[in-house]
């Protein structure tokens, strides 16, 4: 008797785009929550009594975990031990216990306990606000990574040999476009209703986020039925063992590749968290404007990125593109550095942002599905949770040298800021020739992965779609 041909759910293209959009509307929710109340600083100032340190604390906070209790390796371990579908609703739940944490933290329901009474006890110049949305956001950070590394797996799941690039560089795009939301929309939140407002804003989408999750997880059910994905049918050789974890950390391609991402990320993030006082301070004009100019940034990076990702897709040079990326990486922070202020007008700041946002989109969307390439499926999720963590501690310590950097580089000037006198401002070239640093060890990276992908024959130069 003849069988019958099953087609799998991941060849029907409208299944696939479908499985990208719920999760890919996810992250868009998930990057809002993270800058929540990045535009806030000065009503968190007012209302809860958050210093500019406390508020900086915040962004650490988000990080502290994953990093120093080791979350993101266990969150890799977890996709690979559990699954998509398991690690999915973990990391949405995560997100919205963490969330909610958060938004208690500035309710004055919260404010009247005995426990923010106890909390506001010690190390009195950080609020008990502060202190519980520091554990709030924590626990937040470790969801989102989760979901971050479980949705590079899934995308890999069903794109795989097809349009593998483009689909992460439309999620990545939906992310950044959330980033851009929030900019816009938490200030509108917070004239309603304070800060909270804003937050409970945040914490109302990551419930849909997370409903979302949830009906993608039918989706990948079914596909794991039809290509006989059970417990037996995994062969012993094809199941996560702990001791792979020493095949990632040893393996030349991925330590490669995770030095370049720290590089990167390190003159990525932690910029953007400078930038707009950067831009105040050298174009000489309000924190308005000069918020208005940054946000090119994440928003130039989401429209070039998909596009970046289908020429990888049919192309390829996914490591050449990292070299050029680090290369944009460089120039910008240098023109940023070392451009005297006289000289420096807002079209060179347009154009300077312009070439940051092409690097952020060049390295991005080659780095991520190279990975599969470098590793084996099977602990590919503890690969992604390996350089997630390795990203993220670069992302933890960099604003902390920056912003000490900043301060030994201009010695008595926080004095006067504190002290209200006006037109002082801070002079960047320190930390912008750091960040320049990070682009340069970046490049060489670059050419080391070339190197060690010759060597190894991964492919990461060959274009991701079979023809
Ligand atoms: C901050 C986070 N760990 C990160 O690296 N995000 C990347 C995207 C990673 C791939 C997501 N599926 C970014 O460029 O935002």
């Amino acid at each position: 008797m003849k069988e019958k041909a099953v087609t799998l759910l991941n060849e029907s293209k409208t299944a696939r785009w479908i499985a990208l959009a719920l999760i890919s509307t996810t992250m868009f929710f998930a990057y809002f929550f993270v800058d929540v109340v990045a535009p806030l600083q000065s009503m968190l100032e007012t209302d809860y009594k958050w210093t500019p340190e406390v508020f900086g604390m915040l962004g650490g906070s988000e990080f502290f975990l994953n990093v120093f209790a080791f979350f993101l390796i266990f969150s890799g371990v977890i996709l690979d031990k559990m699954g998509i579908r398991f690690t999915l609703i973990t990391a949405g739940l995560t997100m919205v216990i963490g969330a909610g944490l958060k938004f208690y933290a500035l309710t004055p329901g919260f404010a009247d306990t005995g426990f923010a009474a106890w909390l506001g006890s010690f190390i009195t110049w950080v609020p008990a606000s502060a202190k519980l949305a520091f554990v709030g956001f924590a626990i937040f950070g470790i969801g989102v990574e989760m979901a971050g590394i479980t949705v590079s797996k899934t995308i890999v799941k069903w794109f795989k040999g097809k349009e593998m690039a483009l689909a992460m560089g439309l999620e990545m795009a939906v992310a950044r476009l959330g980033v851009f939301a929030v900019f816009r929309l938490t200030p509108i939140f917070a004239e309603n209703g304070g800060p909270s407002n804003s937050v409970l804003w945040g914490l109302v989408f990551l419930c849909i986020g997370f409903l979302l999750f949830l009906t993608y997880t039918f989706m990948d059910a079914k596909l794991d039925k039809q290509m006989g994905v059970s417990k037996l049918t995994t062969s012993p050789e094809d199941e996560f063992k702990l001791s792979d974890l020493k095949k990632i950390f040893t393996n030349p391609g991925f330590l490669a590749i995770s030095a370049l991402c720290v590089l990167f990320y390190s003159a990525i993030f932690p910029f953007q968290k400078f930038a707009t006082d950067m831009l105040a301070s050298k174009l000489n004009v309000d924190i308005k404007s000069a918020a208005a100019y940054v946000s090119f940034f994440p928003i130039g990076a989401m429209i070039l990125t998909p596009f970046i990702g289908y020429f990888l897709d049919v192309r390829g040079k996914g490591a050449t593109m990292m070299i050029y990326g680090a290369v944009l990486l460089t120039v910008s922070h240098l023109i940023f550095a070392l451009v005297p202020a006289e000289s420096f007008g807002v079209v060179t700041a347009i154009l300077t942002i312009v070439i940051l946002g092409t690097a952020f989109s060049l390295v991005p969307a080659s780095m991520w599905p190279s990975l599969p390439k470098i590793v084996e499926d099977r602990y590919l999720g503890s690969a992604y949770g390996a350089i997630f963590w390795i990203q993220n501690i670069g992302l933890l310590a960099v604003p902390i040298l920056i912003g000490w950097a900043l301060t030994a580089s201009n010695p008595g000037v926080s004095e006067q800021i504190a002290a209200g006198v006006e037109g002082v401002k801070y002079n960047y070239t320190v930390p912008e020739l750091i960040f320049a640093g990070f682009g340069v060890l970046a490049f060489i990276l670059g050419f080391v992965l070339k190197f060690v992908d010759k060597k190894n024959g991964y492919g990461l130069e060959l274009p991701n779609k079979k023809k």
